[in-house]
């Protein structure tokens, strides 16, 4: 796997979306997990592939486990690494990053960074005492 990952990630209609009848206008079609079909205006139909596409059903948890997981794993080996979300408003960019709230209970909402927090205290050996680790939080209000 090439060091950048890129990911698309389709999020469920809303109901307003759904009271609309918007499910009949949706224009994506499923491939594999890598590949969709998108249809245009026009009903041209453009192939589009992704290291991994997550569709509406797709769960935090197999967004953390593809994205995250190997990141957390590399950052405990002084490895940066870094998630960038894209996309237009309303898009899912913070449930994706979040959850429906940064202080979600419900841990099967919770999105990337409770899960990347939580897996890299999970990742961290308290058996090797050669080892010290320094973790520093910083975020940009
Ligand atoms: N995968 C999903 N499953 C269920 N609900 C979702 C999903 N993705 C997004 N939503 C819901 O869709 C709405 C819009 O999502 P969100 O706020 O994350 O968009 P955004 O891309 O961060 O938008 P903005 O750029 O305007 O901040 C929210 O109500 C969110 O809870």
């Amino acid at each position: 796997m090439s060091n950048i990952t890129v990911c698309a990630r389709f999020r469920p209609l809303n109901s307003k979306e759904k009271l609309n009848g918007d499910a009949d206008s949706v224009c994506i079609r499923c491939i594999d997990s890598e590949t969709f079909v998108f249809k245009d205006d026009k009903d041209e139909e453009l192939t589009f592939s992704f290291d991994r596409v997550f569709y509406e059903e797709s769960k935090q948890d197999d967004v953390y486990q593809f994205i995250a997981l190997p990141i957390v794993r590399d950052a405990v080996n002084a490895i940066n690494g870094t998630i960038i979300t894209y996309g237009q408003t309303g898009a899912g960019k913070t449930y994706s990053m979040e959850g429906p709230g940064i202080l979600e209970c419900d841990e099967q909402k919770q999105g990337l960074l409770p899960r990347v927090v939580k897996g890299l205290f999970d990742s961290l050996s308290p058996s090797d005492e050669e080892v010290t680790f320094s973790i520093k939080l910083s975020m940009v209000p």
